[in-house]
């Protein structure tokens, strides 16, 4: 596990878009496995940046989401794809078809389980995961629980979760209450995961998922069994790992 603690999130944002371009330019051909909420915001818009400063190129490698939510559409403004698209895909040079996430609106979910977990299988490995975490220590919507699950499935969402991401949408009746994620054992095969947490309010959930037991009631504990795990914190969520 390899600690980076820079002093703004600005600061995380140029390290990790460094590390993607890194990859690229040895490995046009990598498998990027992506992740959304607020804090790889600042990442996709340095790539977007760097793509159109001519210095990376997407143009050969595939990417892979996290998850998405059930019951909104693809469209609606708050869907992972709307995200990634509006954050990082129509700026970029990625290839039509390159980009996969989970259908949240397939009519059959389990069935849409397995075609996911089929691509990332035929795949290969992923060569550099990207990840949050949530407050409650979850991973992708791997939510705490008394187990996880390791391939593709469909998560009903933590109320803390619904509360935390309800500040996306106009009310919190309108958070989806289920989603569909990548499974743990999909975001451990990777080569390479680099976990971003900024924020003080991240600082006490981090430092018990990276100190303390690894147990299914943190899923980002688990991340501890990673052999090639970057951590990258901001001053503040890094706080109780410097006092
Ligand atoms: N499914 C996503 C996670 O992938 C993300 O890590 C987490 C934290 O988001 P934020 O970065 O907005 O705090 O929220 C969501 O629930």
């Amino acid at each position: 596990m390899r600690f980076h603690i820079l002093p703004t999130a600005a600061d995380i944002h140029e390290q990790v878009a460094d590390q993607f371009c890194k990859l690229l330019s040895e490995q046009p051909f990598s498998k990027l496995g992506l992740a959304t909420g607020s804090t790889p915001i600042g990442i996709y818009t340095s790539l977007v940046r760097r793509f159109r400063a001519g210095e990376v190129s997407f143009r050969n490698a595939t990417s892979f989401n996290l998850d998405e939510y059930v019951g909104i559409s693809e469209d609606h403004p708050e869907s992972y794809h709307s995200y990634m698209d509006s954050k990082l895909f129509q700026h970029i040079d990625l290839a039509p078809g390159s980009s996969y996430l989970p259908n949240g609106n397939a009519t059959d979910l389990q069935e849409e389980c397995s075609r996911y977990d089929n691509l990332l299988r035929d795949a290969g490995r992923i060569d550099l995961q990207l990840v949050g975490i949530g407050h409650n220590g979850h991973i992708g919507f791997n939510e705490p629980g008394r187990s996880l699950r390791s391939g593709t499935h469909l998560v009903k969402l933590d109320e803390s979760t619904r509360q935390a991401n309800a500040r996306f949408f106009d009310r919190i009746e309108d958070v989806p209450t289920q989603a569909l994620t990548m499974g743990m054992d999909t975001i451990l095969k990777a080569r390479t995961v680099l976990l971003v947490v900024t924020g003080a309010d991240k600082a006490a959930t981090v430092h018990r998922a990276l100190t303390g037991p690894i147990e299914t009631e943190c899923p980002a504990s688990l991340l501890q069994l990673h052999p090639d795990l970057h951590v990258y914190m901001d001053v503040e969520a890094g706080l109780h790992f410097t006092e």
